[in-house]
């Protein structure tokens, strides 16, 4: 039996799924293009840290001088040891102070450059992050309507928040992290060597195991911590599709089914968060066990050369402080494995993201151009969804001239839609012109585009804000007076200022929630503010009551009249108001006329009319 569908409404809505920009599935890809996904994410991190070299810079001296403070206190402690407390058992008590000066003196160095080196890197750290969040927001609101179709909405939120997080982790902690350990291996191998070159043979040998465990941990890491990316961008995703889609799914009682859904992929992070946690677990214990094991050799060959007096006890002293501090950056080197792995592979999915081009591309913006009367034009245009396959559009070949109301209607799935986002340019057809007063969309700047053509959706989308702020987002520069006048002359007046703050109320706070109706007639105030020359409307299919309707109804009459119209129309007073018809079947026109005239010469349109006659008088 096939597992039922979890109901979101993402899921309601998705087209075919496209091969990922970001491709999660890394394993199957070949060599050279992970080559090409890893060097495009260094690319990107090259990028962001660019503007901050000088500060990295200033951050790699603090770490430096950081690095030889520390390494410096072994050292004083094998001279106390070996120099300071013979000689004040002698009287003399000038070394020991000196070096017990030496070593506070450079805790507190220690303590000066630790605390600028870590306010220095965080702040570069939380500077690139912000420049990352902008970047990522600026562009993928530019991103053209189709790569929104197939990339859903929660994947970008993914993207922007725990992607952008896994980074955080590397560039806040573990580059930090790295820098000093990486520093304090390299000064205390030198050390070592330096001490006692007998004792760091015997080291040598363990360094082989060693190197055995870290190598296979960083393998088996980099595979789990990029299964906790995949996996945590799954339960994002399926939150905020269920969370979008709730009505979906209470309606059609799916509470259940999602929440076995959200189970299994929280289930599968946690499977692969554990797998890391593991990973890390036996490779600690193995660093430690083997740094344990090294001292205890050290101390044996050491006390025996003690006793030969090949080696003074303070230098074994120091020697086993080194030590010490040698495996816990190894440690630290292992840990930034998982950061690292956990971050490239957020950044393979951000610069996929940041790497994707609006595919309309706009010519450059020149002097403003102040389009009205506009006709319309579709000259033998062919079109094709770039994730489809099918022909939406053949061959449509159609003028619109200024000023008229045209209306379309058409079984579902018959290009309505399509018609309407090609006109807006949501897409390029694939052959053909859509014209505006004979320019082709592809010659109009982008502002004189938006400014020309003013779209209303079926779900009226409000914005959080006022009302005010709503209708105002039409024409941003106009006075409360305009937003006003607007509001009356679309008979929105009446019902704004019996909300509770008026024309301030915030149109997504409780108690303030407007009804469709109510929505629509804020949405049409906002395009009469805006004041374009073609308006696109894809009129509601919600039901009003008879008085709502007849209001909307006139506010459409208000908002059309004048200007070039092209109406998804779903109610019979809309379609008999309009000047023409187009009857559409699979993205033809096979009726065109004035609706009176359709309706007398008996084909689909006059059906359609029977049917909806019939309709409302039942
Ligand atoms: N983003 C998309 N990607 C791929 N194919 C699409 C996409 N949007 C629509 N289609 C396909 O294009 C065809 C026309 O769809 P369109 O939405 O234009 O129809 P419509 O007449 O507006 O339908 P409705 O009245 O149901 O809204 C359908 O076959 C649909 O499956």
């Amino acid at each position: 039996m096939s597992q039922p569908k979890t109901i979101t409404e993402d899921s309601e809505q998705e087209s075919p799924e496209r091969r990922e920009p970001d491709v999660e599935g890394y394993e199957e890809l070949d060599r050279q293009e992970r080559r090409e996904l890893q060097k495009r994410s260094r690319r990107l991190l090259g990028d962001l840290l660019a503007p901050h070299s000088k500060g990295a810079v200033l951050a790699l001296v603090l770490a430096l001088l950081d690095t030889a403070a520390e390494m410096a206190r072994p050292l004083l402690i094998a001279a106390v040891i070996d120099s300071g407390i013979p000689a004040a058992g002698g009287g003399d008590y000038g070394p020991l102070a000196w070096y017990v000066i030496g070593y506070a003196a450079s805790s507190v160095a220690s303590a000066g450059l630790t605390y600028a080196f870590m306010t220095l890197s965080g702040r570069i750290g939380q500077d690139v992050l912000l420049d990352l969040r902008h970047r990522l927001f600026r562009h993928v609101q530019k991103l053209s309507i189709s790569f929104h179709e197939s990339y859903r909405s929660s994947k970008i939120i993914s993207r922007l928040t725990s992607d952008v997080e896994a980074l955080s982790e590397l560039l806040e902690e573990s580059i930090e992290g790295l820098l000093r350990a990486f520093l304090s291996v390299v000064t205390i191998a030198v050390l070592l060597i330096w001490l006692d070159l007998p004792l760091t043979s015997v080291i040598l040998l363990t360094f082989i195991p060693l190197l055995l465990v870290t190598s296979a941990y960083r393998k088996r890491s980099y595979q789990h911590f990029r299964r906790t990316r995949t996996t945590i961008a799954r339960v994002t995703g399926h939150f905020v599709e269920t969370m979008n889609g709730i009505r979906a799914v209470q309606a059609y009682r799916q509470e259940g089914t999602n929440s076995r859904s959200m189970r299994e992929r929280n289930a599968a992070n946690q499977d692969a968060t554990v797998r890391a946690g593991f990973a890390l677990a036996h490779s600690t214990a193995a660093i430690n066990f083997i740094g344990n094991a090294t001292i205890a050799l050290v101390l044996l060959v050491g006390g025996w050369r003690i006793v030969q007096g090949e080696l003074a006890v303070g230098v074994l002293a120091a020697y086993v402080l080194y030590l010490r501090k040698f495996y816990d950056p190894v440690d630290d080197l292992a840990r930034f494995a998982n950061s690292y792995a956990s971050a490239s592979a957020a950044l393979e999915k951000i610069s996929g993201v940041l790497a994707e081009q609006p595919k309309v591309a706009h010519p450059p913006e020149r002097e403003p151009l102040r389009i009205s009367d506009a006709s319309v034009e579709f000259r033998h245009v062919e079109f094709r969804y770039p994730s489809g396959e099918e022909t939406v559009l053949p061959d449509l070949d159609v003028r619109i001239p200024a000023g008229q109301t045209v209306a379309m209607v058409g079984a579902t799935g018959s290009g309505k839609s399509t018609i309407a986002k090609l006109l807006a340019r949501f897409y390029d057809p694939v052959s053909g012109v859509v014209a505006i007063n004979g320019v082709d969309l592809r010659d109009i700047p982008e502002t004189d585009l938006r400014a020309a053509i003013a779209m209303v959706t079926q779900e009226s989308f409000l914005f959080s804000g006022s009302v005010a702020d709503n209708i105002a987002l039409g024409r941003p520069s106009a006075s409360r007076a305009d937003v006003e006048a607007a509001a009356k002359a679309i008979g929105a007046h009446e019902f704004i200022s019996k909300l509770p703050d008026g024309y301030d109320s915030e149109v997504n706070k409780r108690g303030c929630r407007l009804s469709a109706g109510q929505r629509q007639l804020v949405a049409l105030a906002r395009v009469l503010l805006a004041d374009p020359a073609i308006v696109i409307l894809d009129e509601a299919t919600s039901s009003m009551d008879i008085a709502t309707e007849r209001t909307v109804q006139r506010a459409l009459r208000t908002v059309l009249s004048g200007r070039t119209a092209l109406i998804i129309a779903h109610r019979l007073s809309t379609v008999l108001t309009a000047d023409r018809v187009l009857v559409i079947e699979r993205g033809r026109i096979v009726e065109d006329g004035r609706p009176s005239d359709l309706i007398g010469n008996g084909d689909q349109f006059a059906a359609l009319h029977e049917a909806w006659l019939i309709s409302t008088k039942g």
